[in-house]
Protein backbone atom coordinates (compact mmCIF):
# COMPACT_ATOMS: atom_id res chain seq x y z
CA UNK A 1 0.00 0.00 0.00
CA UNK A 2 2.00 3.06 -1.06
CA UNK A 3 2.08 6.28 1.25
CA UNK A 4 -1.32 8.22 0.22
CA UNK A 5 -3.43 5.24 0.52
CA UNK A 6 -1.94 3.99 3.64
CA UNK A 7 -2.71 7.73 5.68
CA UNK A 8 -6.25 7.88 3.85
CA UNK A 9 -6.58 4.96 5.47
CA UNK A 10 -5.97 6.07 9.39
CA UNK A 11 -7.94 9.01 8.28
CA UNK A 12 -10.97 7.23 7.25
CA UNK A 13 -10.66 4.97 10.46
CA UNK A 14 -10.57 8.14 12.58
CA UNK A 15 -13.48 10.01 10.51
CA UNK A 16 -15.39 7.04 11.63
CA UNK A 17 -14.61 6.70 15.29
CA UNK A 18 -15.95 10.50 15.05
CA UNK A 19 -18.71 9.65 13.35
CA UNK A 20 -17.68 12.82 10.96
CA UNK A 21 -20.39 13.80 8.22
CA UNK A 22 -19.12 12.06 4.76
CA UNK A 23 -18.92 15.02 3.02
CA UNK A 24 -16.81 16.97 5.64
CA UNK A 25 -14.85 13.76 5.67
CA UNK A 26 -14.58 13.87 1.80
CA UNK A 27 -13.51 17.77 2.21
CA UNK A 28 -10.63 17.15 4.82
CA UNK A 29 -8.95 14.51 2.32
CA UNK A 30 -8.86 16.46 -0.72
CA UNK A 31 -6.40 18.78 -0.91
CA UNK A 32 -6.39 22.61 -0.85
CA UNK A 33 -4.05 22.87 -3.80
CA UNK A 34 -1.23 20.71 -5.25
CA UNK A 35 1.72 22.68 -7.28
CA UNK A 36 3.96 20.67 -9.74
CA UNK A 37 6.79 22.50 -11.48
CA UNK A 38 9.48 22.11 -13.86
CA UNK A 39 13.17 23.24 -12.52
CA UNK A 40 16.01 23.48 -15.22
CA UNK A 41 19.51 24.41 -14.10
CA UNK A 42 22.61 24.80 -15.89
CA UNK A 43 25.18 22.21 -14.06
CA UNK A 44 28.57 23.13 -13.34
CA UNK A 45 29.90 21.82 -16.08
CA UNK A 46 27.62 23.64 -18.77
CA UNK A 47 24.39 20.94 -19.71
CA UNK A 48 21.13 21.33 -18.44
CA UNK A 49 19.34 19.02 -16.02
CA UNK A 50 15.69 19.08 -15.19
CA UNK A 51 13.97 18.14 -12.02
CA UNK A 52 10.43 18.16 -10.93
CA UNK A 53 9.07 20.04 -8.15
CA UNK A 54 5.59 19.76 -5.71
CA UNK A 55 4.14 21.50 -3.44
CA UNK A 56 1.43 20.27 -1.81
CA UNK A 57 -0.70 22.27 0.21
CA UNK A 58 -3.44 20.06 2.09
CA UNK A 59 -5.32 22.23 4.36
CA UNK A 60 -5.27 25.81 6.18
CA UNK A 61 -8.61 25.62 8.43
CA UNK A 62 -6.39 26.17 11.06
CA UNK A 63 -3.63 28.43 10.22
CA UNK A 64 -1.04 28.63 7.76
CA UNK A 65 -0.06 25.57 5.83
CA UNK A 66 3.23 24.09 7.34
CA UNK A 67 5.55 21.26 6.63
CA UNK A 68 9.07 20.69 5.15
CA UNK A 69 10.76 20.19 1.71
CA UNK A 70 12.19 16.96 0.85
CA UNK A 71 15.32 16.21 -2.34
CA UNK A 72 15.00 12.86 -2.64
CA UNK A 73 15.25 10.65 -5.76
CA UNK A 74 12.06 8.69 -4.97
CA UNK A 75 9.85 11.76 -4.31
CA UNK A 76 6.80 11.39 -6.03
CA UNK A 77 3.36 13.22 -6.30
CA UNK A 78 1.48 10.89 -4.45
CA UNK A 79 4.18 10.44 -1.21
CA UNK A 80 4.08 14.22 -1.13
CA UNK A 81 0.31 14.63 -0.76
CA UNK A 82 0.65 11.78 1.86
CA UNK A 83 3.17 13.52 3.54
CA UNK A 84 0.82 16.58 3.41
CA UNK A 85 -1.80 15.53 5.00
CA UNK A 86 0.32 14.01 8.11
CA UNK A 87 1.15 17.38 8.63
CA UNK A 88 -2.20 18.84 8.97
CA UNK A 89 -3.25 16.55 11.85
CA UNK A 90 0.11 17.06 13.14
CA UNK A 91 0.13 20.25 13.79
CA UNK A 92 -3.65 19.85 15.19
CA UNK A 93 -2.26 16.96 17.67
CA UNK A 94 0.36 19.88 18.28
CA UNK A 95 -2.24 22.31 19.09
CA UNK A 96 -0.16 24.86 16.93
CA UNK A 97 -1.88 27.17 14.83
CA UNK A 98 -1.09 26.13 11.51
CA UNK A 99 -2.65 23.84 9.18
CA UNK A 100 -0.47 21.32 6.90
CA UNK A 101 1.53 21.37 3.27
CA UNK A 102 4.23 18.95 1.86
CA UNK A 103 7.00 19.97 -0.32
CA UNK A 104 10.10 17.92 -2.52
CA UNK A 105 12.09 17.27 -5.64
CA UNK A 106 12.94 14.23 -6.88
CA UNK A 107 16.37 14.57 -7.11
CA UNK A 108 19.91 12.87 -5.22
CA UNK A 109 21.26 15.76 -3.53
CA UNK A 110 24.45 14.23 -2.51
CA UNK A 111 24.88 13.74 -6.37
CA UNK A 112 24.75 17.37 -6.80
CA UNK A 113 27.42 20.34 -6.04
CA UNK A 114 26.49 23.11 -3.04
CA UNK A 115 26.22 25.33 -6.06
CA UNK A 116 23.85 23.01 -8.22
CA UNK A 117 22.11 23.01 -4.95
CA UNK A 118 22.06 26.33 -4.48
CA UNK A 119 20.52 27.11 -8.41
CA UNK A 120 18.15 23.97 -8.01
CA UNK A 121 16.62 25.96 -4.76
CA UNK A 122 16.06 28.97 -6.46
CA UNK A 123 14.51 27.76 -9.28
CA UNK A 124 12.33 26.02 -7.25
CA UNK A 125 11.79 29.31 -5.13
CA UNK A 126 10.97 31.35 -8.41
CA UNK A 127 8.42 28.86 -9.37
CA UNK A 128 6.28 28.93 -6.24
CA UNK A 129 6.89 32.18 -4.05
CA UNK A 130 3.80 33.73 -5.24
CA UNK A 131 1.57 30.55 -3.29
CA UNK A 132 3.97 30.35 -0.02
CA UNK A 133 4.66 33.07 2.35
CA UNK A 134 4.37 33.74 6.13
CA UNK A 135 0.87 33.70 6.51
CA UNK A 136 0.11 30.95 3.50
CA UNK A 137 2.30 28.51 3.54
CA UNK A 138 5.93 28.12 5.36
CA UNK A 139 8.40 25.61 4.30
CA UNK A 140 10.81 23.81 6.77
CA UNK A 141 13.95 21.23 6.32
CA UNK A 142 13.19 17.25 5.91
CA UNK A 143 15.35 14.05 4.21
CA UNK A 144 17.76 16.25 2.09
CA UNK A 145 17.26 19.37 2.95
CA UNK A 146 18.75 21.66 5.32
CA UNK A 147 19.46 25.25 7.26
CA UNK A 148 21.10 26.44 4.05
CA UNK A 149 18.38 25.31 1.54
CA UNK A 150 16.20 27.55 3.77
CA UNK A 151 18.83 30.07 3.44
CA UNK A 152 18.32 30.18 -0.34
CA UNK A 153 14.83 30.11 0.02
CA UNK A 154 14.69 32.87 1.93
CA UNK A 155 17.45 35.09 0.22
CA UNK A 156 15.14 34.13 -3.63
CA UNK A 157 11.65 34.69 -1.92
CA UNK A 158 12.60 38.23 -0.43
CA UNK A 159 14.03 39.30 -3.99
CA UNK A 160 10.42 39.20 -4.63
CA UNK A 161 8.70 40.31 -1.55
CA UNK A 162 10.89 42.08 0.26
CA UNK A 163 13.13 40.72 3.56
CA UNK A 164 11.08 37.84 5.22
CA UNK A 165 12.30 35.98 7.84
CA UNK A 166 9.25 34.51 8.63
CA UNK A 167 8.49 32.86 5.34
CA UNK A 168 10.78 29.68 6.12
CA UNK A 169 11.75 28.11 9.13
CA UNK A 170 15.16 25.84 10.49
CA UNK A 171 16.97 28.70 8.97
CA UNK A 172 20.22 29.53 10.11
CA UNK A 173 20.73 31.69 13.60
CA UNK A 174 22.18 34.00 11.10
CA UNK A 175 19.08 34.71 9.83
CA UNK A 176 16.59 34.48 11.78
CA UNK A 177 16.33 31.20 12.86
CA UNK A 178 15.30 30.11 16.50
CA UNK A 179 18.37 28.29 19.24
CA UNK A 180 17.21 24.50 19.81
CA UNK A 181 15.16 23.97 15.62
CA UNK A 182 18.14 21.67 14.95
CA UNK A 183 18.16 19.19 17.47
CA UNK A 184 14.36 19.77 18.14
CA UNK A 185 12.68 16.86 16.24
CA UNK A 186 15.12 14.32 18.38
CA UNK A 187 14.50 16.38 21.12
CA UNK A 188 10.86 15.66 20.72
CA UNK A 189 11.59 12.05 20.39
CA UNK A 190 13.14 12.09 23.40
CA UNK A 191 10.37 13.73 25.53
CA UNK A 192 7.94 11.27 23.72
CA UNK A 193 9.64 8.46 24.00
CA UNK A 194 10.36 9.28 28.05
CA UNK A 195 6.42 10.01 28.12
CA UNK A 196 5.59 6.49 26.78
CA UNK A 197 8.32 4.40 29.03
CA UNK A 198 7.10 6.16 31.90
CA UNK A 199 3.55 4.82 31.08
CA UNK A 200 4.70 1.10 31.19
CA UNK A 201 6.95 2.05 34.63
CA UNK A 202 9.75 2.42 32.27
CA UNK A 203 13.10 4.76 31.67
CA UNK A 204 15.64 5.65 28.77
CA UNK A 205 18.42 4.95 31.33
CA UNK A 206 17.21 1.38 32.19
CA UNK A 207 16.65 0.82 27.61
CA UNK A 208 17.99 -0.24 24.62
CA UNK A 209 17.83 1.54 21.41
CA UNK A 210 18.27 0.77 17.61
CA UNK A 211 18.22 3.61 15.51
CA UNK A 212 17.68 3.40 11.82
CA UNK A 213 18.79 7.09 9.92
CA UNK A 214 22.12 9.39 11.07
CA UNK A 215 21.18 12.42 9.39
CA UNK A 216 19.45 15.59 11.50
CA UNK A 217 16.42 13.56 13.31
CA UNK A 218 18.26 10.29 14.06
CA UNK A 219 21.53 12.00 15.00
CA UNK A 220 20.05 14.14 17.57
CA UNK A 221 17.71 11.64 18.92
CA UNK A 222 20.88 9.09 19.67
CA UNK A 223 22.52 11.80 21.19
CA UNK A 224 19.88 13.19 23.40
CA UNK A 225 19.24 9.20 24.17
CA UNK A 226 22.53 8.67 25.36
CA UNK A 227 22.69 11.66 27.30
CA UNK A 228 19.72 10.32 29.64
CA UNK A 229 21.49 7.22 29.87
CA UNK A 230 19.84 4.96 27.32
CA UNK A 231 21.99 3.11 25.20
CA UNK A 232 21.70 2.88 21.43
CA UNK A 233 22.87 -1.12 20.61
CA UNK A 234 22.94 -0.58 16.71
CA UNK A 235 22.22 2.24 14.51
CA UNK A 236 22.30 2.37 10.65
CA UNK A 237 22.26 4.95 7.47
CA UNK A 238 22.04 4.56 3.49
CA UNK A 239 25.72 3.24 3.39
CA UNK A 240 25.70 0.47 6.36
CA UNK A 241 25.05 -0.29 10.08
CA UNK A 242 27.01 -1.24 13.10
CA UNK A 243 26.52 -2.33 16.49
CA UNK A 244 27.83 -2.89 20.19
CA UNK A 245 26.19 -4.50 22.80
CA UNK A 246 28.07 -2.77 25.32
CA UNK A 247 26.02 0.50 23.46
CA UNK A 248 27.73 2.70 20.98
CA UNK A 249 29.82 5.83 22.08
CA UNK A 250 27.28 8.10 20.36
CA UNK A 251 29.64 11.63 20.89
CA UNK A 252 32.75 9.47 19.50
CA UNK A 253 30.82 8.53 16.30
CA UNK A 254 29.03 11.91 15.97
CA UNK A 255 32.62 13.21 15.71
CA UNK A 256 33.85 10.02 13.56
CA UNK A 257 31.32 11.04 10.94
CA UNK A 258 31.54 14.78 11.38
CA UNK A 259 35.14 14.33 9.90
CA UNK A 260 33.89 12.40 7.22
CA UNK A 261 33.85 8.63 8.38
CA UNK A 262 31.07 6.11 7.37
CA UNK A 263 29.59 4.28 10.21
CA UNK A 264 31.02 0.86 9.03
CA UNK A 265 34.44 2.34 9.57
CA UNK A 266 33.72 3.35 13.45
CA UNK A 267 36.69 1.73 14.96
CA UNK A 268 34.42 0.43 18.40
CA UNK A 269 31.94 -1.26 16.66
CA UNK A 270 30.88 -4.58 14.76
CA UNK A 271 29.34 -3.96 11.04
CA UNK A 272 26.34 -5.64 10.81
CA UNK A 273 23.78 -6.24 7.70
CA UNK A 274 21.39 -3.43 7.11
CA UNK A 275 18.82 -6.28 6.47
CA UNK A 276 18.68 -6.76 10.43
CA UNK A 277 18.89 -3.83 12.20
CA UNK A 278 15.17 -2.97 11.93
CA UNK A 279 14.51 -6.93 13.57
CA UNK A 280 17.31 -6.67 16.04
CA UNK A 281 16.95 -7.13 19.54
CA UNK A 282 16.02 -4.25 21.95
CA UNK A 283 13.29 -2.51 24.07
CA UNK A 284 13.36 0.46 21.80
CA UNK A 285 12.93 0.59 17.61
CA UNK A 286 13.25 4.23 16.26
CA UNK A 287 12.99 4.47 12.34
CA UNK A 288 14.45 7.83 11.58
CA UNK A 289 14.78 7.42 7.51
CA UNK A 290 12.69 6.82 5.43
CA UNK A 291 8.65 5.77 4.64
CA UNK A 292 7.28 2.14 4.89
CA UNK A 293 10.17 0.64 6.06
CA UNK A 294 8.09 -1.41 8.54
CA UNK A 295 5.97 -4.20 6.56
CA UNK A 296 4.18 -7.21 6.09
CA UNK A 297 7.70 -9.18 5.22
CA UNK A 298 9.72 -7.85 8.56
CA UNK A 299 6.89 -6.79 10.89
CA UNK A 300 6.65 -10.43 12.44
CA UNK A 301 10.21 -10.19 13.06
CA UNK A 302 10.52 -7.33 15.08
CA UNK A 303 11.46 -7.93 18.50
CA UNK A 304 11.40 -4.06 20.20
CA UNK A 305 8.57 -3.60 22.44
CA UNK A 306 8.34 0.27 21.67
CA UNK A 307 8.17 1.70 18.32
CA UNK A 308 8.80 5.24 18.17
CA UNK A 309 8.05 6.69 14.74
CA UNK A 310 10.61 9.36 13.85
CA UNK A 311 10.19 9.32 10.70
CA UNK A 312 7.18 10.03 8.76
CA UNK A 313 4.79 6.79 7.68
CA UNK A 314 7.52 4.45 8.40
CA UNK A 315 4.96 1.97 9.53
CA UNK A 316 2.56 0.36 6.60
CA UNK A 317 -1.23 -0.71 7.83
CA UNK A 318 0.17 -3.99 7.11
CA UNK A 319 2.91 -4.10 9.51
CA UNK A 320 0.77 -1.91 11.77
CA UNK A 321 -1.50 -4.89 12.59
CA UNK A 322 0.97 -7.80 12.80
CA UNK A 323 2.38 -5.29 15.17
CA UNK A 324 -0.67 -4.96 17.19
CA UNK A 325 -1.21 -8.82 17.55
CA UNK A 326 2.69 -9.16 18.82
CA UNK A 327 1.75 -6.54 21.81
CA UNK A 328 4.56 -4.05 20.29
CA UNK A 329 3.10 -0.88 21.13
CA UNK A 330 3.61 2.12 18.59
CA UNK A 331 3.82 5.74 19.39
CA UNK A 332 2.45 7.57 15.99
CA UNK A 333 4.91 9.99 13.41
CA UNK A 334 2.04 12.43 13.81
CA UNK A 335 3.14 12.83 17.77
CA UNK A 336 6.65 11.18 18.13
CA UNK A 337 8.40 13.53 15.10
CA UNK A 338 6.33 16.61 16.16
CA UNK A 339 9.44 18.49 18.33
CA UNK A 340 10.65 19.77 14.82
CA UNK A 341 7.50 21.27 13.31
CA UNK A 342 6.49 22.78 17.29
CA UNK A 343 10.15 24.73 17.04
CA UNK A 344 9.42 25.61 13.51
CA UNK A 345 5.75 27.01 15.22
CA UNK A 346 8.83 28.84 17.74
CA UNK A 347 11.05 30.13 15.07
CA UNK A 348 8.11 31.97 13.36
CA UNK A 349 6.71 33.28 16.55
CA UNK A 350 10.10 34.79 17.26
CA UNK A 351 10.40 36.24 13.44
CA UNK A 352 6.90 37.88 13.73
CA UNK A 353 7.97 39.47 17.14
CA UNK A 354 11.33 40.37 16.18
CA UNK A 355 12.50 38.53 19.60
CA UNK A 356 14.46 35.91 20.51
CA UNK A 357 14.21 33.42 23.07
CA UNK A 358 17.11 31.67 24.68
CA UNK A 359 17.84 27.89 24.22
CA UNK A 360 16.14 26.83 27.39
CA UNK A 361 13.09 28.60 26.65
CA UNK A 362 12.55 26.94 23.57
CA UNK A 363 13.43 23.56 24.80
CA UNK A 364 11.05 24.39 28.39
CA UNK A 365 8.09 25.25 26.14
CA UNK A 366 8.97 22.38 23.70
CA UNK A 367 8.82 19.72 26.92
CA UNK A 368 5.50 21.34 27.80
CA UNK A 369 3.96 21.19 24.13
CA UNK A 370 4.93 17.37 24.30
CA UNK A 371 3.65 16.30 27.35
CA UNK A 372 0.32 18.17 26.77
CA UNK A 373 0.01 16.32 22.98
CA UNK A 374 0.24 12.91 24.48
CA UNK A 375 -2.22 13.43 27.38
CA UNK A 376 -5.01 14.81 24.81
CA UNK A 377 -3.83 11.76 22.66
CA UNK A 378 -4.30 9.23 25.73
CA UNK A 379 -7.88 11.16 26.46
CA UNK A 380 -8.61 10.39 22.89
CA UNK A 381 -7.93 6.51 23.64
CA UNK A 382 -9.94 6.58 26.32
CA UNK A 383 -12.82 7.43 24.93
CA UNK A 384 -12.53 6.11 21.45
CA UNK A 385 -10.72 2.80 22.56
CA UNK A 386 -8.05 3.20 20.44
CA UNK A 387 -4.63 2.51 20.09
CA UNK A 388 -2.04 5.46 20.23
CA UNK A 389 -1.97 5.84 16.12
CA UNK A 390 -6.09 6.21 16.43
CA UNK A 391 -5.68 8.08 19.74
CA UNK A 392 -3.33 10.76 17.61
CA UNK A 393 -5.57 10.56 14.21
CA UNK A 394 -9.03 11.20 16.29
CA UNK A 395 -7.51 14.05 17.98
CA UNK A 396 -6.30 16.08 15.12
CA UNK A 397 -8.75 15.04 12.57
CA UNK A 398 -11.77 16.27 14.95
CA UNK A 399 -9.56 19.63 16.17
CA UNK A 400 -9.06 20.29 12.11
CA UNK A 401 -12.62 19.29 11.36
CA UNK A 402 -14.28 22.06 14.15
CA UNK A 403 -12.07 24.57 12.82
CA UNK A 404 -13.40 23.99 9.23
CA UNK A 405 -17.21 23.84 10.82
CA UNK A 406 -16.50 26.79 12.63
CA UNK A 407 -15.24 28.95 9.50
CA UNK A 408 -18.31 28.35 7.84
CA UNK A 409 -19.67 26.83 4.29
CA UNK A 410 -20.71 29.68 2.98
CA UNK A 411 -19.61 30.73 -0.79
N1 LIG B 1 14.18 17.23 9.80
C1 LIG B 1 13.07 17.36 10.55
O1 LIG B 1 12.94 18.32 11.33
C2 LIG B 1 11.99 16.34 10.49
C3 LIG B 1 12.14 15.14 9.82
N2 LIG B 1 11.17 14.18 9.89
C4 LIG B 1 11.32 12.90 9.21
O2 LIG B 1 12.46 12.21 9.73
C5 LIG B 1 13.05 11.41 8.71
C6 LIG B 1 14.52 11.78 8.58
O3 LIG B 1 14.64 13.15 8.25
P1 LIG B 1 16.02 13.94 8.42
O4 LIG B 1 16.79 13.38 9.55
O5 LIG B 1 15.68 15.38 8.41
O6 LIG B 1 16.74 13.60 7.06
P2 LIG B 1 18.31 13.64 6.74
O7 LIG B 1 18.39 13.80 5.27
O8 LIG B 1 19.01 14.59 7.61
O9 LIG B 1 18.79 12.15 7.15
C7 LIG B 1 18.26 11.02 6.58
C8 LIG B 1 18.98 9.81 7.12
O10 LIG B 1 18.35 8.62 6.61
C9 LIG B 1 19.36 7.76 6.10
N3 LIG B 1 18.80 6.91 5.05
C10 LIG B 1 18.36 7.26 3.82
N4 LIG B 1 18.00 6.17 3.13
C11 LIG B 1 18.19 5.12 3.95
C12 LIG B 1 18.02 3.72 3.81
N5 LIG B 1 17.56 3.20 2.67
N6 LIG B 1 18.34 2.93 4.85
C13 LIG B 1 18.81 3.45 6.01
N7 LIG B 1 19.01 4.76 6.20
C14 LIG B 1 18.70 5.58 5.18
C15 LIG B 1 20.44 8.69 5.59
O11 LIG B 1 21.67 8.01 5.44
C16 LIG B 1 20.45 9.73 6.70
O12 LIG B 1 21.23 9.27 7.78
C17 LIG B 1 12.21 11.65 7.46
O13 LIG B 1 11.21 10.67 7.38
C18 LIG B 1 11.59 13.01 7.72
O14 LIG B 1 10.39 13.22 6.99
C19 LIG B 1 10.04 14.37 10.63
C20 LIG B 1 9.84 15.52 11.31
C21 LIG B 1 10.75 16.64 11.23
O1 LIG C 1 9.29 22.16 10.76
C1 LIG C 1 8.40 22.12 9.93
O2 LIG C 1 7.74 23.06 9.57
C2 LIG C 1 8.02 20.81 9.25
C3 LIG C 1 8.78 19.60 9.65
C4 LIG C 1 8.28 18.45 8.82
O3 LIG C 1 8.35 18.47 7.61
C5 LIG C 1 7.66 17.32 9.48
O4 LIG C 1 7.29 17.42 10.65
O5 LIG C 1 7.51 16.28 8.83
Amino acid sequence: MNALAATSRNFRQAARLLGLDSKLEKSLLIPFREIKVECTIPKDDGTLASFIGFRVQHDNARGPMKGGIRYHPEVDPDEVNALAQLMTWKTAVAAIPYGGAKGGIGCAPGELSTSELERLTRVFTQKIHDLIGAHTDVPAPDMGTNSQTMAWILDEYSKFHGHSPAVVTGKPIDLGGSLGRDAATGRGVMYATEALLAEHGKSISGSTFVIQGFGNVGSWAARIIHEKGGKVIALGDVTGSIRNKNGLDIPALMKHRNEGGALKDFHDAEVMDSSELLVHECDVLIPCALGGVLNRENAPDVKAKFIIEAANHPTDPEADEILAKKGVTILPDIYANSGGVIVSYFEWVQNIQGFMWDEEKVNMELHKYMNNSFQHIKAMCKSHDCNLRMGAFTLGVNRVARATLLRGWEA
